[in-house]
Order: C-alpha cells, then structure tokens, then sequence
C-alpha cells in the first residue's frame, strides 16, 4: 500500500502518522503542500494532525485551499482513500470534502487526554480490524473539536450510516459526559458518501506501541493496509 502524507506549514503529527503507516508495512512518502500531484500509484492520502498555518482564521480554513487540495480532492473522487486526523479532520470540513464543520470544545478549553471511542461500523476500509461497537482507546489534543452540521445534513449522515466514531465511555455508552468537546450525537468521526474518505478528531497514530500506552490505533492502519 502506498501513502501521501500531506505537509502544511503547522502539521506537526506527521511523523507520528507516517510511523505508525510503515508500522502497519505501507510504503509512505510525503508530500509538501505546494505540490499539485500525489505520487504515481498513491492509494491513501493522510492529512496529519497539527496547527497549518497556526491555526488562523478558523482551524484547516487556509490548508483547506492549499495547492495540493486540488490532488487531494481528484484522489478522492476516483474513489481513493482519504483520512484526515485532528487538524486533517479540519482540513477536510474546510474544503468541502466532508460536510459540517469543527466549532470551538463546548468548554472552551484545549483538550488533551485518552479517551474512549466506539467504533460504529467495521465494514470500512478505515475499520476492518476492529468489531463492531468495540471501544477503542486513543488520544485527543485538540481546541477545535466540536463538530456541527445543520439538522438535514446530519439527519443525512445518520441516516446512510456514515458515523464512523462517537465518543463513549468505557462500557461504549454514548453518554453527555463522555462528549468531551460536545459534538453533535457525540460525533469524532465521519464518512464521505462513498465511505472512502474518513475525518476524525481523534489520534488512533498516538497508540500504536505498549510503551507509550496501547495499541488500540493500529486497527485502522492495519485495516487500510488491508484495504489496499
Ligand atoms: N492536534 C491537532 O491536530 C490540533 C488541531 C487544531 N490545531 C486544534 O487545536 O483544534
């Protein structure tokens, strides 16, 4: 499998990405943000996590109209794959790739913590090696969380299942103290239509190794792998 890991002034989580992608034994290359190609052959494209262009305006709004978007949205729409983390997930909303947005954490605090996630679906390329409503540990570093969209689009998101994580507790309640940035239905990921692009706010890169903590990340890179 080979991966395109994209850079923006900012992104400071690719390593992690791309370490835990070489890890899962796909073949990763980055790729500056002024670039208008992905590399010949590029199955995944990775929006790291990180502040691109320190965050102004609103977080992703500028990366989002970056020259290599352009590459990012073709790959896309014949059907690659794409996953956007964090900021990645920002990145995404901002450039239309996937609906709604990423407000302000309901507390207005920057959040970093471990935190459970449900997995909703395991039929994606982004999920096969998780089960269904497994909760998964990972971590969350963020100030621009709280994801939002109008009541027909999530009814539409709902509606043909492209939820992909809500935040939970350990049991996999879906319970108002466990919303941490409080998302809409305690969203921390979505779909694209064709289920080939995959936004989600938290890190599943941040534990891939016992000795920082856990492995239960390494499903979703080890499921794309598989995917492709
Ligand atoms: N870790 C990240 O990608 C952070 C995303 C963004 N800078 C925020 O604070 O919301």
């Amino acid at each position: 499998m080979k991966a395109a890991v994209i850079v923006f002034p900012g992104s400071n989580r690719e390593g992690d990405v791309l370490r835990a992608l070489r890890q899962a034994g796909a073949e990763v290359h980055t790729v500056w943000h002024a670039e208008t190609e992905l590399p010949a052959g590029t199955d995944l494209a990775v929006l790291p996590g990180g502040f691109s262009y320190g965050d102004y305006l609103r977080c992703g709004a500028i990366a989002g109209r970056a020259a290599v978007m352009g590459a990012v949205r073709a790959h896309a729409a014949r059907g690659g794959l794409v996953l956007g983390i964090c900021n990645g997930f920002q990145i995404l909303c901002e450039s239309g790739l996937l609906p709604g947005i990423l407000m302000r954490n309901a507390n207005l605090r920057f959040l970093c913590h471990r935190q459970k996630l449900r997995v909703e679906r395991n039929d994606t390329a982004f999920t096969r090696a998780y089960a269904k409503d497994q909760v998964i540990d990972v971590c969350v570093a963020h100030g621009e969380g709280n994801y939002f969209a109008d009541e027909e689009t999530l009814r539409r998101i709902e509606g043909e299942g492209r939820v992909a994580f809500r935040y939970a507790n350990a049991a996999g309640g879906i319970v108002a103290d466990a919303n941490v940035n409080g998302s809409l239905n305690a969203i921390a990921g979505i779909y694209s239509e064709g289920l080939n692009v995959l936004g989600m706010m938290p890190h599943p890169e941040n534990l891939i190794d016992d000795l920082v903590g856990g492995t239960d990340g390494r499903g979703l890179f080890e499921s794309l792998v598989r995917a492709a």
